[in-house]
């Protein structure tokens, strides 16, 4: 038997999963217990040259992904729109969805869980909070006891980059930026990254897994590193620290949330002091098991396409066909 899955995008992240796909059959069938096939791949831009074997069909309409027996569907593309539409669509007709997208999670997240829901499908989103690192599978499965009483996180790969290589290699804001979009660590629109909206989006995503709703966006500080010299990193130097892009989310004694994301000092005896370059690293204060430090490359194509395979395979449960697999299922629902 085969599963055929329908991948949307193609750029860092579709390339990667596409890659990982025909690299990785053996491990796949071996998990999945089927061989995974990508019949088809949606695209935006048709006069791009695509490192692609000749039986994947490209194209630029969505709906042609529904002339192939699809039971998956890998988003890779980005933003809200078109794809909220496509992933309804998808869910709609109880397609599993695997998505790496935290812009769309972050302010739809909870529609296209109900319709999931509703469908009794699955849409599940590791790869949309920091890049290979497992936390959302942690946080759902493994801490159901634990309290937890405080997140800190490093969750932009990009900005970590900048912020590490204008450190130790004294380069400027821009030449640093310009290197991580070449390696393909920034999103589309870079100033997602740099204002620390991707940080907020994952931030909030995080938010609903833990406290089951997100503060309201208004109360929570936003900045991002764009406003960070040279200067700054040289008066950091001398102290003896670090500028970090430093997520943190709380509950505080009355029940509402605290979020905020911005640039901080942190020293040596820092848990997230030594997280450089791409890195992302996750601090999670519970009461039982005390300070945990979860951290690994949180942007590129193989860290990412690392999360959304491992979030494929998971659909694969004691090796039944993903037509039998009842959506009921799934341990904790996100989103709700
Ligand atoms: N880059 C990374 O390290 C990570 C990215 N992500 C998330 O993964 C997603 C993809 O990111 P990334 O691969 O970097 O993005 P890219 O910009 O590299 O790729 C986007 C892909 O989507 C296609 N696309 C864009 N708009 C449309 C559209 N309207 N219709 C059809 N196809 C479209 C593009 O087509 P074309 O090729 O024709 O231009 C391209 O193939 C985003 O949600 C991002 O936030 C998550 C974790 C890490
Ligand atoms: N642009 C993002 C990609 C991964 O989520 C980042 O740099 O972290």
């Amino acid at each position: 038997m085969t599963v055929n899955v329908a991948l949307l995008g193609l750029g860092t992240v579709g390339q990667g999963v596409y890659e990982t796909v025909v690299s990785h059959q053996e491990e796949l069938r071996q998990a999945a217990g089927e061989s995974v096939r990508i019949p088809v791949i949606l695209i935006k831009d048709s006069c791009k040259n695509r490192s692609i074997s000749g039986d994947v069909e490209i194209t630029t309409d969505f709906n042609d992904i529904f002339k192939y027996p699809i039971d998956a569907v890998i988003e890779a593309v980005g933003g809200c729109e078109p794809v909220y539409g496509y992933l309804r669509k998808c869910l709609e007709r109880k397609i599993p969805v695997i998505t790496a997208n935290k812009e769309l999670l972050a302010k739809k997240g909870s529609e296209l869980m109900n319709t999931a829901d509703r469908h009794q499908t699955e849409l599940i989103f590791e790869a949309s909070v920091a890049g290979s690192i497992p936390i959302l599978y942690i946080i759902k499965n493994y801490l159901k006891v634990n309290r937890i009483q405080k997140l800190e996180a490093i969750l932009n790969g990009t900005s970590n980059f900048i912020l590490t290589a204008m450190r130790n290699n004294k380069q400027s804001f821009e030449q640093s930026l310009a290197e991580a979009q070449r390696l393909g660590y920034a999103e589309a629109d870079p100033s997602n990254d740099i204002l620390g909206w991707d940080t907020f989006y994952k931030t909030m995503i995080l938010s609903e897994l833990i406290y089951h709703r997100q503060p309201d966006w208004n109360d929570v500080v936003r900045k991002g590193i764009d406003q960070v010299t040279l200067e700054d990193i040289n008066a950091a130097i001398e102290s003896q620290e670090k500028i970090k892009l430093m997520a943190t989310l709380s509950r505080s004694s009355n029940g509402s949330i605290k979020a905020s994301i911005e640039p901080v000092r942190i020293k040596k005896d820092h848990p997230l002091y030594a997280v450089e370059g791409v890195n992302n690293a996750v601090r999670i204060k519970t009461d039982l098991a005390d300070d945990l430090v979860l951290s690994g490359p949180g942007a590129g194509a193989f860290p990412t396409a690392s999360a959304i395979m491992e979030d494929f395979v998971s659909l694969f449960k004691n090796n039944k066909p993903l037509k039998d697999i009842s959506k009921k299922r799934r341990a904790v629902p996100l989103f709700k």
